[in-house]
């Protein structure tokens, strides 16, 4: 099976837009025409791949703290008994940008970083508005409901070379806890899968394009519509890969359910409870991950 790809039309609502494109339940998306300078893209890569290139006291000196997510270190480590992935990672809040914490950011990417920052913005603010429409509001219904923008985080990995890729997963299953996610990945290297049908499906790089993933808040306030992708990353033998992930996600106290417009008593009963999203992201920080029922699965008013 491939994975679908739309050529563009994504984000040019109403035209080819996502209400097409996007099949009920929607599995993943990959933009191809975005709209984003290829040597924007370039410039962040290179950015990404200089900074894990660093020797290791170098990017300790942006070693998050611990029960922190910013910086640079391996979340979702709750017991020292537990396999880790085989990656390298950093993650920093970027976005309201009076938000950053500048001295996670090294200095010789912050320039690449904040140029990927606003694209990645543009875009989002784009799907959702998509989002918005494909769920029965106003262009502005979700950023309403929000309060504002979107908040914005981005991931960068680096995954190394292992000799034995069949023992270690580079990332381990789980969903984003996210509105949505864009993927950047590597051109070259292929290492990002996703669950369908219980079988886990190889997403092949598509030079510049950027993978969508549907995320956890996506999946509840659509009311189980749009369901959240479960995916994964695995590790290359031969060579390193590096994925850059933007978080598009709610404000901390806005609460997150099943809107309105996706509640219709008779055939689609509300699904999910409601929560505050900082409560959300709490209860998503305290497990491993270990796949998406493990994620959205406490969020369902029924067991099933
Ligand atoms: O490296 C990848 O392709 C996936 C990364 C990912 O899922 C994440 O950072 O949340
Ligand atoms: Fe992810």
């Amino acid at each position: 099976m491939e994975v679908r790809v739309e050529n563009g039309g994504s984000y040019e609502v109403g035209k080819s837009g996502w209400g097409k494109s996007l099949p009920v339940p929607s599995i993943q998306e990959i933009v191809i025409n975005h709209g984003v300078k290829e040597q924007i893209l370039e410039k962040i890569k290179a950015a990404v791949a200089a900074f894990f290139e660093l020797p290791f006291q170098e990017k300790k000196k942006y070693a998050k703290a611990e029960n922190e997510t910013e910086g640079y270190g391996q979340n979702f480590v709750v017991s020292e008994h537990q396999k880790l992935d085989w990656s390298d990672m950093i993650y920093l809040l970027t976005l309201p940008s009076q938000n950053r914490n500048f001295k996670f950011w090294p200095l010789f990417t912050r320039e690449a970083s904040e140029e990927y920052s606003r694209e990645m913005q543009k875009i989002a603010e784009e799907l959702q508005a998509n989002f918005s429409v494909l769920m029965g509001l106003k262009r502005d219904g979700l950023k309403r409901l929000q309060g504002g923008e979107l908040k914005q985080g981005i991931r960068k990995n680096y995954y190394p070379i292992c000799s034995r890729p069949d023992l270690v997963l580079g990332c381990s299953p789980h969903s984003d806890g996210t509105s949505f996610t864009l993927l950047l990945q590597d051109d070259d290297v292929p290492g990002l899968q996703i669950k369908h049908n219980e079988a886990w499906v190889p997403v092949k790089p598509i030079p510049n394009s950027l993978v969508v993933n549907i995320g956890d808040a996506t999946e509840i306030q659509s009311n189980g519509m749009y369901k959240s992708i479960e995916h994964r990353a695995i590790i290359n033998e031969k060579k390193p890969r590096i994925s850059i992930a933007t978080f598009l996600f709610p404000d901390d106290e806005q609460e997150i359910g099943p809107v309105e417009t996706m509640i219709d008593d008779q055939n689609h009963p509300k699904l999910y409870r409601n929560i505050k999203h900082v409560d959300y992201v709490r209860e998503m920080f305290s497990r491993k991950m270990e796949g998406k029922a493990h994620s959205t699965q406490f969020m369902k008013l029924h067991d099933k």
